[in-house]
Formats: structure tokens, sequence, C-alpha cells
């Protein structure tokens, strides 16, 4: 049996009078790639936010790594890296100057023989010195995923990883993903709405549906436990419509 590397109990997050993430109960052992699928405004970044520390639960609580979001935040975030949706960077300095302006503010002393570590994993080699503002959005992403795992953490999130980039990109991205968990041992919690995302990239799945947590299974029982469905969206779909309160 594995630990768990993140556990959700009854997470929950309101805005005012604006339910965003209820009760929401899950384990996720470690080694997995996690997505979780839902539709604009179901509540992935909120439950994000949350397990990165960046937003406080309302009630509930989570652990991640071993350790409360609520009370061990700190020991948290040294143990998570995060790719946020729309991630930011210094366009007029290089890639190697960028991830050492990260790698200082993650706390590493000497961040350049880690550096050079993760551009090689990644395949940036040879374009240390170029400016991050000459790169593609595939290549910003994975600079992404760079920043993300400089401080070697041992639990990834990414929030719509894919969102914006052509096919190749996306190819690429989803790649990477892989190698992280399967070669680094990361286990990686993603947001996605895309559906293909799941099936081609995760091995288990949770769907939120306002908020709310209707389905979590592997991503191979969920297709076997509907032969007659046709693809995941329509499986999506039906949980989506059984799920609704
Ligand atoms: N800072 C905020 N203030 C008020 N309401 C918010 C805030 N952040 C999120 N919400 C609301 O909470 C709900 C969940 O939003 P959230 O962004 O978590 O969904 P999502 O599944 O990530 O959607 P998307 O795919 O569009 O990013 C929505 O109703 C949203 O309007």
């Amino acid at each position: 049996m594995r630990d768990s590397a993140i556990v959700l109990t009854r997470l929950s997050r309101r805005f005012g009078a604006t339910p965003a993430v209820t009760d929401v109960s899950v384990e996720i052992p470690a080694g997995e790639i996690f997505g979780l699928l839902g539709h604009n405004g179901a509540g992935k970044t909120t439950t994000v936010n949350m397990l990165t520390t960046l937003l406080p639960p309302t009630s509930g609580d989570a652990v991640v790594g071993g350790k409360s979001i609520i009370a061990d935040a700190a020991a948290v975030r040294s143990l998570i890296g995060y790719l946020p949706e729309n991630v930011q960077f210094y366009d007029n300095l290089t890639l190697v100057e960028n991830l050492q302006f990260f790698g200082r503010l993650s706390g590493l002393r000497r961040p350049d023989a880690r550096i050079a570590d993760v551009l090689r994993f990644l395949d940036f080699t040879g374009h240390d010195s170029q400016r991050l503002g000459t790169f593609s959005k595939g290549m910003r992403q994975r600079v992404g995923i760079a920043q993300a795992i400089l401080h070697a953490p041992a639990v990834l999130f990414l929030d719509e990883p894919t969102s914006g980039l052509d096919p190749e990109g996306v190819r690429t991205l989803r790649e990477t993903i892989v190698r992280l968990n399967k070669e680094l041992g990361l286990t990686v919690f993603m947001n996605t709405h895309l559906l293909s995302e799941v099936t081609r990239t995760c091995t288990s799945i949770g769907i939120l549906n306002q908020g709310r947590l209707v389905h979590h299974d592997t991503v191979a029982s969920t297709l076997a436990a509907y032969p007659e469905e046709q693809s995941l969206e329509e499986i999506f779909f039906q949980l989506e419509r059984a799920g609704t309160p």
C-alpha cells in the first residue's frame, strides 16, 4: 500500500455567499498523476490555491506530503512545486538569470548546479543565454516547470498546464509531465478541463461539479466501468449530471 501524498478532508471554501468548493474529501497515493476535471467555475483553481497554501480554507483541511496546509503551511510550501495558469517571467533576462532569481526566492544557496541539472532534464540545452521574451508559449511553460521543480519538491501542482499551447507544445508538455512522474518520482496534481489530457497523461481522476467532487477513480477503472460509453467525455457528462445537486 503506497503512502498518501495528498489527503483532502471535507475541504471547503466560500467567497461570501458563494460556495466555490464544498466538502471535498479524497486521498491521492504517492506516485499518481491525478487530474482534477471540471468546467469553468467548478472550483479547480480554488482547490489548488488551497492545497498550495495561497488561499485558506473556510473549513476542512488537507495534508500534503504529511503536513497540514493549515497547521504547517510553511512545511507544505517547501515540499511542493506549483505552475500557475499564467506564470510570469522577466522577459529581458535570460533563461538562466530567470531561474537564478526563482532559485534564490526558494532559498537555494547555490542554485547553479541544480539549474544545470533541471535544464538538462527538461532538454533546454543551448538555450541558457536566450532571453525569455523570445521563447514560445510551450517553452515558457517548460521554464515554468523548471522553476517549480528547482527545489526538488515531492509534489507538483499544475493549473491547466497545456492551455493555449499548439499541438506540438501540448505533446511535449505531456511527455515532460509523465517523465517528471516516472523518472523523478513526483506526484502530480493537475487541473484541466480537457478530457483528452486525463486519458493521455493521468493515472487517476477526480471530477468537480459546482464545487463538489462527483467522481474519483483510476482512469482505467473509470473507462472499464462505462464499457458502453464511447469516450471519457460522455462519461464525464453522465457523471456530472448524476452529481448535480
Ligand atoms: N476571489 C474570488 N472571489 C469571489 N469568487 C470567486 C473568487 N475566486 C473564485 N470565485 C468563484 O468560485 C467559483 C470557483 O472558481 P474557480 O476559479 O475555482 O473555478 P475553476 O474550476 O478553476 O474555473 P476556471 O476553469 O474558469 O479557472 C466560481 O463561482 C468563481 O466565480
